[in-house]
């Protein structure tokens, strides 16, 4: 495929490495040098696009995607307040988009894993729950977007809590939930890739769910593999949709 990249930061640089090792090509990388110049008419040539740039810069980029008739892979996090809004367009033009808070294939197990435990969980109310999220300081949005899908999958399995919070911690006072609210706390710690976990504490013990990337290899092969998914296909996707487990 003819891959035009959207973003060539920490994210888009290791996409190029994997697409290269995979047999496609980098068609164009849009860059700070480009990026304000940048038109629909210099996507025709590509196939498919995949942005990992930032919050602010997703929607833009998803419109031009849909004005060049280009099937678009949405790593980008922090924009999903717009997620309805970007459904209903690209359903309604007839456009292709698959967007994902993690793209790694460890993060959509723990995700499965995540919805499973809270299931099993549910009937024991002595045990109130927690997320945790770390990342490198660079990270410009909190709570993560893993960590917005894992809150999203307990609450839709908890009968205890309604919505979630967000508490960055350093960042103003600390905030203190209510019990029906779902606490994600944020620690930006300097080069961290990204890890979550899920705690669950009761009076006499805790239960911790873990998963730590060790390095951005994961999410970026993740992305190529659900770019080679999307292709050719027409609709709106999550990239929970390309894992048999959750088909079940
Ligand atoms: N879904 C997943 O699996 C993962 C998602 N992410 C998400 O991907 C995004 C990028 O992460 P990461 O690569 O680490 O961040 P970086 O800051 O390293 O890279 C982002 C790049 O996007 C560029 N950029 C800014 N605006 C635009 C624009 N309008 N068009 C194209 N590029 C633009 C920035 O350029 P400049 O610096 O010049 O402004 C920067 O080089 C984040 O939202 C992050 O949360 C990250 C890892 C995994
Ligand atoms: O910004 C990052 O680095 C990461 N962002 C994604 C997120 O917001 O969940 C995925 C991963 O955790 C790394």
């Amino acid at each position: 495929m003819k891959i035009v990249l959207l973003g060539y930061g920490k994210m888009g640089q290791q996409i190029e490495k994997f697409a290269l090792k995979r047999g496609h090509e980098i068609s164009l990388i849009v860059d700070k040098d480009n990026r304000e110049s940048l038109t629909a008419a210099d996507l025709a040539d590509a196939d498919i696009a995949i942005d990992f740039s930032e919050p602010a810069a997703a929607l833009s980029n998803i419109s031009l995607c849909f004005e060049a008739d280009l099937p678009v892979v949405v790593g980008t996090t922090g924009w999903y307040d717009h997620l309805e809004e970007v459904k209903s367009i690209c359903i309604e033009a007839d456009q292709s988009l698959l967007y994902g808070s993690n793209f790694s294939i460890g993060v959509n197990i723990f995700f499965h894993v995540n919805k499973l435990l809270a299931k099993a969980i549910n009937p024991y109310k002595q045990y109130d729950v927690q997320v945790e999220e770390i990342h490198h300081i660079h990270k410009l949005d909190a709570p993560s977007g893993t960590a917005i899908t894992i809150a999203e999958g307990i609450l839709g399995e908890t009968d205890h809590k309604n919505k979630w919070i967000n508490d960055v911690v350093g960042e103003g006072d600390e905030l203190i939930a209510k019990p029906e609210e779902l606490l994600i706390e944020s620690l930006r710690i300097e080069e961290v890739p990204g890890t979550h976990t899920v705690l669950y504490s009761s009076e006499v013990d805790q239960i911790e769910f873990k998963h730590t990337a060790h390095n951005r290899a994961g999410f970026a092969l993740g992305a190529v593999v659900a770019a080679e998914w999307l292709f050719g296909k027409k609709g709106f996707y999550q990239v929970t949709e390309m894992f048999d487990f959750n088909q079940a």
